[in-house]
């Protein structure tokens, strides 16, 4: 089944590369650009492979600061206008309603949430759209989230999280066909918490949706390489091929060259 993602119908029937496009100066990774800079980062991106680009305004790592309504606005929304007529589709990164809803008249058709749509307004704000939405598992916030990640099983409770989100996400009646579920690598997870989901990420495809990983440059692959976070594209590619090898249909990655290229590798071996 197709991923229905504004006027896209994403064929996913090989694996799609999200380019992650970060509008912010505190990104863990490749921050620090404005608008312009961003834009031309999106560009190059673009020429790489991606399949989506995902457009963040404010950082969610680990006890990152939070930006107010405006600031992500103002970051944000000059990347969208300037991508308008992208041939590919165009994600916000956002978990606030008001950003969702400006970022969609502003050309988005997708809506990647690692609040998976808690926050009040988040699900009517994107309901009357026909754009995509992404619901991640998160524990705790950015404040609190890797202090002491706890789990009695991992697997069951994010699945569980994100089984209940899709739930609600019908019954403001979204479509499966709009829907992508995340297992929030990174997002209150140890490192053993993050190889068992990735172990076992196959079991997510019991939800009936799409999966999305995002691995790229992440701590996890920090402690696994011994390389600083602007050294981790051949540790962050491998990461992406596991997560495909182990269902993921999407990956959100910053490396979309490399990562084009490993997928390419791993769908002739698997397909041709
Ligand atoms: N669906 C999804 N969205 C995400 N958004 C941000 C980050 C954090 O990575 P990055 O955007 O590079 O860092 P920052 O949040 O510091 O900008 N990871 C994910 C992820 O794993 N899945």
């Amino acid at each position: 089944m197709p991923l229905h993602c504004g006027q896209f119908q994403l064929d996913l029937s090989r694996p799609l590369v999200m380019g992650i496009v970060n509008v912010t100066p505190d990104s863990f990774s490749d921050g620090g650009r404005g608008a312009d800079a961003a834009l031309n980062h999106a560009l190059q991106l673009l020429d790489e492979g991606a399949d989506i680009l995902d457009v963040g305004g404010e950082s969610t790592r680990p006890g990152a600061a939070s930006v107010s309504e405006q600031e992500e606005l103002d970051r944000v929304l000059p990347v969208l206008e300037g991508l308008r007529g992208a041939p590919v589709p165009l994600s916000i990164d956002t978990s606030k309603p008001a950003v969702m809803r400006a970022a969609l008249a502003a050309g988005a058709s997708m809506v990647n949430d690692v609040n998976a749509f808690q926050a009040d307004g988040a699900f009517e704000a994107v309901v009357a759209s026909d754009a995509a939405l992404c619901m991640l598992h998160r524990q705790g916030d950015a404040q609190t989230m890797q202090q002491q990640p706890v789990y009695e099983d991992v697997v069951a409770e994010v699945m569980a999280f994100l089984h209940g989100r899709i739930k609600v996400a019908k019954q403001f009646g979204i479509s499966p066909g709009r829907i992508v579920a995340d297992p929030g690598f990174g997002f209150g997870k140890t490192l053993e918490h993050n190889l068992t989901l990735l172990r076992e990420l196959d079991t997510f495809s019991c939800l009936g949706v799409p999966v999305l990983a995002g691995l790229s440059r992440k701590s996890m692959i920090g402690v696994l390489t011994g390389r600083g976070v602007d050294q981790r594209v051949f540790g962050s590619v491998a990461a992406a091929l596991l997560a495909v090898e182990h269902g993921a249909q999407i990956v959100r990655v910053h490396d979309v060259s490399g990562t084009v290229d490993a997928l390419k590798v791993w769908h002739a071996l698997r397909y041709q």
